[in-house]
This record gives C-alpha cells, structure tokens and sequence, in this order.
C-alpha cells in the first residue's frame, strides 16, 4: 500500500489495503484456474450483476490476436440489441498474458456480449460464436423486451407531443391567415356597402339646399355636426299658416335614422312675417348618436304639434325640407359608416365561428365516447361467456381472463385450457405456453392471468379441453379478440377494394349504395386503406365527386376503358368508363342487358387492379350485380397477379339474381349477408346453403357523420339527445309547412321506402288509412321501380290529398333532403317490410330520435326491440326496448303495434319523449360492425 497523504486514517487505509490483497489473490486464483481450463476470458467477480463495473480479462496468448500490441473489447448487451462500447484493454500484473480492462453493466443488462479485435481487422470472436457472459438477478428477457418497447413507447410520445405542437402551430397559422383573409373579405364588404349607401345619400343631397326665401333658413349659414344651430320658418309660407303651434320632425342624412330630431318654434319677435324658430343640435339626437362627423344633410318637416299629435304638416309639397351641413365631412362619414359596418361584420364572424368550433368539438367529443360505450356494451355482451378484469385492456399490464364453458362446445369438460397470442396470433413471442384455467372463487366463470407484452394492439383466444387441444371453443371460426389499447404498435394496415354498382350519394338505389359508402368510411377510419370501384354512369351525381381526374386508359374486352379517379365523402373511387357506352345510358339498372353490362364491368375492374399494379389484400363484391367478380377472380386473376387477394362477397337482398348469388357463393372465401336474422332466414336457400360453412350474417351500420341530426343541413334546428323534443318540434313544423299540411300537433308516421312487394306494400297502405283514422298524419317518401305500383300509389295520392290534404302527403319521388326532414320531423317510421335483410330506415329513423314501427322479420328483428316485450331480448345486446314491433303481415298486425305507438303518442308524451332520447342514445353507427368485418377480412387471410 502507498501512503498517498489523503487517507489520513490509518485504519480505514489498512482495510482497503487488505481488500486489495483479497481481490488480488481471487483474481489470481480465477486466472490460474482459467488458465489450466483453456478459457481464453474471465470476469471478476465471477457473478456478475446489473449496475456494477466488473472487471474482464482476455489471455492474449491463447487467441488469434496473441501477436498484436493492442487488444480491444468490442460489445453490447442483450443479444447485441442494448449500447455498445469498445475498450482498451491493457496488460495486468498476472502471470502469463492476461489483459484486462473494466466494463459497466448497466441495470437493463442480462447478458454481455464481446469479441476482440487489434484496434484494427483482426478479430477474435470466439470461431464465430462471440463470447458472452450472463447478468445475474437483473431482468429477464421479457423484462427487457418490455424496457426496450417502454422506451419506444416513450419516444412514441414525445414523437406525438411534437407532431401535435407542430400541428398547433400550423393551425395557428392557418387560422392567422384565414382571419388576415376574413378581415380582407370584410372589409371589401363594408366599403361596398358603404359606397352603396353613399351613392344613394350623393343623390339624395342634391336636393339639399342652404336657405329657401322666404321660407325657411339657418343660423350661423356655416355650421357643423354637432354644433347648436337655429332653424328659422316663415309659417305663412305654406299649409301650417294657420295652425296655433309649430313643430319640426326632422332627421338627418336622409333620414338614415328615421325621426331623431323634433321640437317646438318659438316665436321670432322683431322679424317681418310670420317667422318661428327652433334651435337645433345638429344633429340633435341621443348622445349616442352625436358624432361630429356624420351629418352631412338636414332632413324635416314642420307640423302643428308634436309627433304623436300633429294632424297638419308642411312636407315641402311632399319633398320634405333638406339642408345642406356646409362644414361637414363626406369623407368622414363615409369612413365613419364604414368602420361600423366592419366592425358588425367581424363581431357577427367571430360569433360564427366560435359556435362552429364549439359544435366541431362536441361533435368530435359525441363520436369518441360513443364509440367507447359501444366497445364497453360489446366487451360485457358476451361476459356470460368470456370477460377480462380489466375489462380495457391496457398493453403492457397484466389482465385476468374470465371463462364460462356452460353455453359452448366445452360444457362439462374437466380442464380448460386458455391459448391466446396477441397481434392476431403474429406476437414476437407466440406461442405463449397454453395455460390450464383455475375456477374463480366467486362465480361460474374459470380464470386465468395473462401479462399483455406493450407492442399488442389486440388480444386473441380460443379455449380448449387439454393442454394439446382437443376440442376447441374458437368462437365459430372466428375465434375470440379484444383491442388492446395504448401499445406501441398499431394493427398494419389492409387494403380492401370495394366492386359495386351502387353508391350513395353519387349514385344510390337502395340501402346497397349506403352501406358501400359507409362501410368504407368506416373501415378507412380504422387506418385500413380503401378504394372503390364503380361504373361512370354518365347519371352520377357528379355535385359530390371531387377533384375528378382523367386517371389512365387502358383497352380490355374489345374496347378502351377510361379511367377516372375521385373522391367521395373522403373515399377514393376510380370510376370505369367503356367507351363501348354501356354505361351511358341514363341510369344504372333498368335496363334488359343489366346482367350483360354489370358482368363487363367486374371483368373490367378485375382486369384494372391487374394492369394497375393493385395487391390488395380483400376484393369485397356485393349483390349479383357485382357476384361475378368472385368467379372470375377465381378463374382468370388468382393465380395470375393478384394472389394476395381474397374474395369476400355480400348479399344485401337474396330476392334478385339468385342463381349469381350462389355461383359467388361458391367461389367467395367468405360471404356475408347484412343481419344474423336474414343470415338464418335464408340458410336453407338452395343458393346459400351449400356453402353455409363460409356465411355470416353482419348488421349493417348508419354512417354517423352522412345521418346526424346535430349536423344536418336539411333540418331547422340541429339537436342532440339533450335537445330532441325542441329539435324534432322545429322539424315537424318545417316538414308540415314545406308539404303544405296541418301546422298542429299530431301524431305524424313517416314511411321512406323503394315502393315493392318486399316493403310490404298492402300493409304501408293499411297504415296509412289506420293512422288517419286515429287522427294522425302521414308522409311517404318512396318510389317504385314498377310502372303499376307507381300509378296506383299516384291514385292513392290523388285520393289522399283531395280527403285528407291537411294531413296525408304521398311524396312519390326519390328525394334526399326531404328524407332527413321526414327522419327528424316524424314521430314514428314505419317499415312494415315482408322480409327484410338488414334495413337501415330504422335505424337512421332512430339516430333521428323518431320510433320504429317495424315487422319482425331479417334485420328489423335484430334492431327493432318492442317496448311491451323484448326487454330482455334487448338486454341480451346490452339495450333497452328501443320501438314497437309486429309479427304478422295483415292488417290485424300492423294495428298492433301502430295502435300502441299513436296510443302512446297521446297517453304518455313524457315516456314517448324518454323513448325518443333514448332511441338516439344508441349507437346503430359501424362501430361495432365494422369490426366484425375487419375479423371477416382476416378470417378470409387466414
Ligand atoms: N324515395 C326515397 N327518397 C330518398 N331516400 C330514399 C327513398 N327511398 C328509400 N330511400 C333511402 O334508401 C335507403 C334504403 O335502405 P334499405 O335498407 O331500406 O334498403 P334497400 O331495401 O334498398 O336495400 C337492401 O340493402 C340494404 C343494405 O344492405 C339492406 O339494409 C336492405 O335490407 C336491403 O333490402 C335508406 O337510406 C332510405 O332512406
């Protein structure tokens, strides 16, 4: 030891000294054993722990690099992935050719891992399998997995926080720019105005004069605004000669504010004839109104008493009295007007714009909580079966899975076993070992616990009877999944390319048109890429196609076919366009070749997504109008540039095309229909059952943004659940008006329907007369394709309006905007349908607030919950009763349940008021179908 003056105390230098001498002989005893191993490396102390400085020692002798000068450490931690460094190492006071140098373990460390090299290229590492030496009591490799995706997610954040300060900034910007611009506008607008109005007054004070002779003049001649001036009126000059009293009614700039000056005359002694006077504040007027600068014109007349009782005037043979004000300022007056005008125009903008902000907000706020009471509902709709606790599951914590066995196909088995991933069963680390599930102290359900790694986005699971598997409960195919929020990935994502022949609101029929729409919008806002595929009708309308483009051209089936690129309501459409004219023809369908023009078209688009380099990931076709795709994909595109694809095929009304159907049906990965009621309905079909095994029945949703009656240009008062009965009052008054019925309070039934058999034509009419008969009124929105079904609901106006014209109104026409009207201003809406699908009327009636009146039947069934008896049925979807319903199709059901909605319209206005706010409380938006999609497209992957 060496007395370096420091340690001053000679006890605490004799224990380091010992210390020292300790080490010394651990580490020569270490070498020495090392040494007679052949181990080329060693490290003191030999455990090496997380946050200390270890020491490691190389013998230079037994490696590659046993004739090198330098010899350097060159490493990292965990597998390569955590830090590295590169150290000298230098020669120890060993015996034999130890080097050595000192290394930090930092406390995420469970593994160091090193070669040597010269400072140069000759390396020793180890025959190719580098060395390593293992952290002892630190993390684990799925704690650093976890550490490292903390660290992402933390940079993910501050990543966030950036972006959004940035996009702060940019708004501040934009917003600087567009009120730089606002002012400007406004400006322009308030000199316009002003210019105008000055013209007017130029014009206006040509008849202004200083003095008349004899009749009547001011004192002093120069005077200004402002100033006390004195009018002096010969009385004998005109009609007021007699009268015992003389007043002026005056104003100024050509009586800009109407009658502001009046006042008695006085007498004028010592003067020849008959002269009265008044002083005058020019303009005398409120103070509010003295400004110097603004008159420039005296305007009045005299009369013989006051305003409120004068019965004689002298009006100037009607021209009235004008005065000029000599000294006044044109120039400020008009700059005066001008500063008033824009600052009305700005204070009016900034009002505007600030509710409109405030309703964006709302709006945004509306749709967020929304969709997380939808998520939530969803997640304890099928806790009979399975639940987690949490029931959000939050990446990165650990959850328990609960299990009920009772109503599956695992009833009765001994063991379960839960098997689960993440990240649709493609987590870094699947398979997770299957675990055996324990039952939980209070309840049914069989638990299980899970630790969700940070870089899941959703959970999978399926259960199975032993450990190897067995039977499985994989939820019919499509096994279990719930979102897992907060990771640090997110879902990639797919690309889905919609071929249809329909879509809303550029070219739209039926409900088909809409669903394309919405469902896309949906999925899309899911951050999945879509396109659209549509004929270019030369019937679009265009008004809702933006930035429409010449895309490409290409020649296929005899012909070139145009391509065109849009957007609508935010989706990406390109539109084809034969130039063999098959769709220039006025319309979509109609026409005796449908069949033959419609297959073209899937052809031609299969044929585009080829020539255009498209892989998307879903081909999604709808109804037999676009069937054909799924065959001919099969046959002529699948193994020939689009393998990645698959065909996923729905069917939104079985009633047409049937033999295309079950072709598609045979050829599709997957087919859907729009509602797990019409999905049973139709199994048996001879078209659907065959490949039964592939069918799902999916509701179908409203969008939200397209249907919401707190932002909808096409009705009076925008509202929300807070606001329905003012909101739905306005409307119904608007409606009344707008169809020229009644302006009173009655029970008023909307019908928005394409005129067919399918809609239950008898039973609509039925209704019609019923509602009548019990004093209510009725509106029908609604067209037929079929020339007879037209003519005789044109009778039945007819018959209508000349009986009943203050309370029936037969709209036969396909109308848009009145359709939002009718939603918001109807009380109820029927849909009476003999089958039906899905139906979105109900469901956009309820967004409205108004109640359905609907038969049991498809999707009406799986939407429409009566109130007298499906409250339980409702509570198994997490709802309450949402409407009224009926089971047959003759007149007797109807009554039904339309007798119960009128009754209940005038017994109990309170409760029907609650049902109309609750009706609009649920959410009937793609929130939840557009997941059961999305498990569909991956379903159809797999
Ligand atoms: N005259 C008119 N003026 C304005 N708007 C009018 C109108 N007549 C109807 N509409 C509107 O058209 C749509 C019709 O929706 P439906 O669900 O009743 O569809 P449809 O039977 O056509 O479609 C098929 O496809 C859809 C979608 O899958 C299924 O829901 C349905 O059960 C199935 O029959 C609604 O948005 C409605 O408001």
């Amino acid at each position: 030891m060496s007395y370096d003056g420091k340690t001053r105390d000679p006890f605490l230098a004799l224990k380091l000294e010992r210390e020292e001498n300790l080490r010394t002989e651990e580490i020569n005893k270490l070498a020495e054993k090392n040494f007679k191993e052949g181990n080329k490396v060693f490290c003191y102390p030999e455990i090496v722990r997380p946050d200390e400085d270890i020491e490691i020692f190389f013998n230079r002798n037994l490696s590659t690099l046993k004739d090198e000068p330098a010899i350097v450490i060159m490493g990292a931690y965990n597998d390569w992935k955590w830090k590295s460094f590169n150290i000298n190492l230098n020669k120890s006071r060993l015996n034999g050719d130890w080097w050595s140098c000192q290394v930090r373990v930092p406390e995420e460390a469970y593994r160091i891992d090193f070669v040597f090299h010269n400072g140069n290229d000759l390396y020793d590492n180890n025959d190719e399998r580098d060395f390593h030496v293992t952290v002892d009591g630190g993390m684990d490799v799925f704690d650093f997995e976890n550490f490292l995706l903390e660290e992402k997610r933390l940079e993910q954040e501050e990543f966030a926080r950036q972006k959004a300060e940035r996009e702060k900034e940019e708004e501040g910007k934009r917003r600087k720019e567009a009120d730089i611009a606002a002012k400007e506008a406004d400006r322009a607008q308030a000199r316009a105005e002003v210019a105008k109005s000055m013209g007017a007054l130029k014009e206006f004070m040509k008849r202004a004069v200083t003095s008349v002779n004899n009749v009547w003049y001011i004192e002093p001649s120069e005077f200004e605004g402002g100033d006390k001036v004195r009018l002096y009126y010969d009385k004998s000059s005109g009609p007021l000669s007699e009268a015992t009293e003389i007043w002026i009614h005056g104003g100024y700039n050509g009586w800009k504010e109407g009658l502001s000056i009046f006042s008695k005359l006085i007498k004028a002694k010592n003067k020849d004839g008959d002269w009265y006077y008044t002083d005058v504040l020019a303009p005398l007027v409120t103070l509010e109104f003295v400004l110097p600068d603004r008159a420039v014109v005296l305007d009045w007349v005299f009369a013989d008493g006051s305003p409120q009782r004068a019965t004689l005037f002298d009006n100037n043979r009607r021209q009235d009295f004008h005065a000029i004000v000599p000294k006044a300022s044109f120039e400020g007056l008009t700059l005066f007007e001008e500063e008033q005008i824009y600052n009305k125009l700005q204070a009016e903008r900034r009002l505007r714009e600030s509710a409109m902000q405030a309703k964006a907000e709302k709006t945004t706020r509306m749709k967020v909580e929304t969709k997380a009471k939808t998520l939530k509902t969803f997640l304890l709709s099928q806790k009979h079966i399975v639940y987690t606790d949490p029931l959000d599951i939050q990446a990165g914590s650990t959850i328990t899975v609960f299990y009920n066995p009772t109503n599956t196909v695992l009833s009765g088995k001994s063991e379960i076993w839960l098997r689960y991933s993440f990240n649709r069963w493609t987590h870094r680390l699947d398979p997770f070992a299957p675990q055996m599930m324990i039952p939980d102290e209070n309840g049914s359900h069989l638990k299980a616990i899970v630790k969700v790694p940070l870089d899941a986005y959703l959970m999978d699971f399926v259960f199975s009877e032993s450990k190897d598997g067995g039977v499985f409960d994989n939820k019919n195919g499509m096994d279990y999944h719930i979102p897992v929020l907060g990771g640090v990935m997110k879902e990639p994502p797919m690309h889905i390319v919609h071929i249809a022949v329909e879509m809303a609101p550029i070219a739209k029929i039926g409900g088909l048109g809409d669903v394309v729409t919405s469902l896309s919008r949906a999925v899309q806002d899911m951050n999945h890429n879509v396109d659209i595929i549509l004929p270019k009708y030369d019937c679009l309308n265009f008004d809702h196609v933006k930035d429409l483009k010449f895309h490409k051209s290409y020649f296929w089936g005899g012909t070139e076919i145009k391509v065109w690129s849009g957007k609508v309501e935010g989706l990406s459409v390109y539109f084809l366009e034969p130039q063999n004219g098959l769709f220039w023809v006025g319309c979509v369908y109609g026409r005796n070749n449908d069949g033959e023009r419609f297959g073209f078209f899937c052809h031609a688009a299969l044929e585009f997504l080829l020539q255009g380099g498209f892989h998307p990931d879903i081909i999604h076709c709808h109804d037999w109008s676009s069937a054909p795709v799924a065959w001919l994909f099969k046959d002529h595109y699948r193994h020939y540039g689009l393998s990645k694809a698959r065909v996923v095929f729905t069917i939104h009304n079985l009633e047409y095309g049937a033999p295309l159907i079950a072709k598609a049906m045979e050829f599709s990965d997957k087919a859907t229909t729009v509602s797990p009621t019409y999905a049973r309905e139709i199994s048996g079909n001879p078209s659907i059952a065959p490949n039964i095994f592939k069918f799902h029945g999916i509701l179908n949703g409203i969008d939200p943004d397209i249907w919401d009656p707190y932002n909808d240009k096409f009705i009076p008062v925008s509202y929300t659940s807070e606001n329905v009965v003012e909101g739905k009052n306005a409307a119904k008054g608007a409606l009344q008006q707008r169809l020229g019925l009644r302006r009173d309070d009655l029970p008023l039934i909307g019908i928005i329907s394409r005129l067919t058999h399918q809609k239950g034509i008898h039973l609509i009419k039925h209704a019609i007369w019923r509602t009548l008969e019990r004093g209510g009124q009725v509106i029908l929105l609604g067209s037929a394709p079929d020339h007879r079904i037209q003519n005789d609901f044109i009778n039945l106006a007819n018959q209508l309006h000349s009986s009943y014209n203050d309370r029936a109104r037969l709209c036969l026409s396909y109308d848009e905007p009145l359709s939002h009207l009718i939603y918001a201003g109807a009380d109820f809406v029927l849909i009476p349908s003999i089958f039906e699908p899905c139906g979105l009327t109900q469901l956009t009636a309820m967004r409205y607030g108004s109640i359905p009146i609907a038969r049991k039947t498809g999707g009406l069934y799986d939407t429409v919950f009566d109130v007298d008896h499906d409250k339980e049925r409702a509570q198994g979807h997490g709802l309450e009763p949402n409407g009224f319903n009926f089971d047959g199709a003759d007149a007797a059901g109807v009554d039904y349940a339309l007798n119960r909605a009128i009754s209940a319209w005038y017994d109990g206005r309170e409760w029907l008021n609650s049902l109309c706010k609750r009706v609009m409380e649920q959410d009937w938006s793609w929130n939840r179908p557009a997941l059961s999609y999305l498990e569909l497209y991956h379903a159809a992957r797999k």
